[in-house]
């Protein structure tokens, strides 16, 4: 029996994997205390595409990521990976499935250095209760991948610098080598560029284009210019639900998407 088939026999579970979906919400719901800040949500995200959900302030988008990796429980609906549920799953298992994520909030460990932190992450992204830190020396046979992907999110000649003393946009570099670590075949980024000037948005474009590469990509973005740069298709959400999606030009002039951008100007 493949993966697919066994999980299309979970009870509950729609037996038709979607082709060429790489990730997948069905009649997603998230509530608050009665508060819908999921309404409804059905997306795909397309194999190999740079997907971003965007939306005005408040519009569910961090909700929405953290229900597609598995860092909520949704109060209704499903979460798949490559055909796969994955809703019922602690994010650790989601990570081994091939989806790993960046967030808005620096994950990174300050007092170690820029190395130090991919080496922790490379022997686990999401550390269980009860189980500690390997010592470093121990870490060491993983040196080679932890260099490469340094090399590989333009942090190769940093690798002895305190994670502490790096600019803003190299945290945002080292954050995504971290999620790296896992080799995801999916990978969510919260507002990769939150926070930068102009150089280190034109950085972290070139940066995200490069791990996209054979990858499905995610993203969370408030800039239009990073997203008209980036996506190939995009998502709009208002009051938690999706108003448009499809490719970026079409969604731009959809009028729905224009008047909740044109609405969170006047109210802002
Ligand atoms: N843990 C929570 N408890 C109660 N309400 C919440 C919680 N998390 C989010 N919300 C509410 O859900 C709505 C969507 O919030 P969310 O952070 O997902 O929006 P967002 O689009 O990411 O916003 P922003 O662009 O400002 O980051 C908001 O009204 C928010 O106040």
């Amino acid at each position: 029996m493949t993966a697919a088939s066994a999980a299309a026999q979970v009870p509950g579970n729609l037996p038709d994997p979607s082709p060429g979906v790489a990730l997948e919400a069905r009649h997603l719901v998230k509530e608050f205390r009665g508060f819908r800040a999921t309404n409804d949500v059905t997306l795909q995200i397309h194999g190999g595409e740079i997907h971003a959900i965007i939306g005005p302030n408040g519009a569910g988008k961090t909700t929405l990521f953290n229900l597609l990796s598995g860092f909520l429980r949704p109060t209704s609906g499903e979460v798949r990976l490559f055909g796969e549920r994955i809703d019922t799953l602690p994010p650790h298992q989601i990570v081994r499935r091939g989806l790993s994520r960046s967030f808005q909030i620096s994950s990174v460990f300050p007092t170690m250095t820029v190395r130090e932190n991919v080496l922790v992450a490379l022997q686990s992204p999401t550390p269980l209760p009860g189980q500690f830190w390997t010592p470093l020396s121990r870490l060491e046979a993983l040196g080679p991948r932890a260099d490469a992907i340094l090399a590989s999110v333009g942090l190769g000649d940093a690798p002895n610098r305190p994670a502490a003393d790096l600019s803003h946009g190299e945290k945002r570099q080292l954050e995504i080598g971290i999620s790296l670590t896992q080799d995801p075949r999916v990978l969510l980024l919260d507002e990769p560029t939150s926070g930068m000037g102009s150089e280190g948005i034109a950085r972290v474009i070139a940066l995200v284009r490069q791990v996209a590469r054979g990858r499905t990509v995610v993203l969370v973005e408030h800039n239009m210019s990073v997203v008209a740069q980036l996506a190939d298709r995009i998502t709009v959400l208002q009051y938690g639900g999706v108003i448009a999606s499809g490719r970026y030009d079409d969604v731009r002039r959809d009028p729905r998407v224009i008047e909740a951008y044109l609405g969170e100007e006047a109210h802002g």
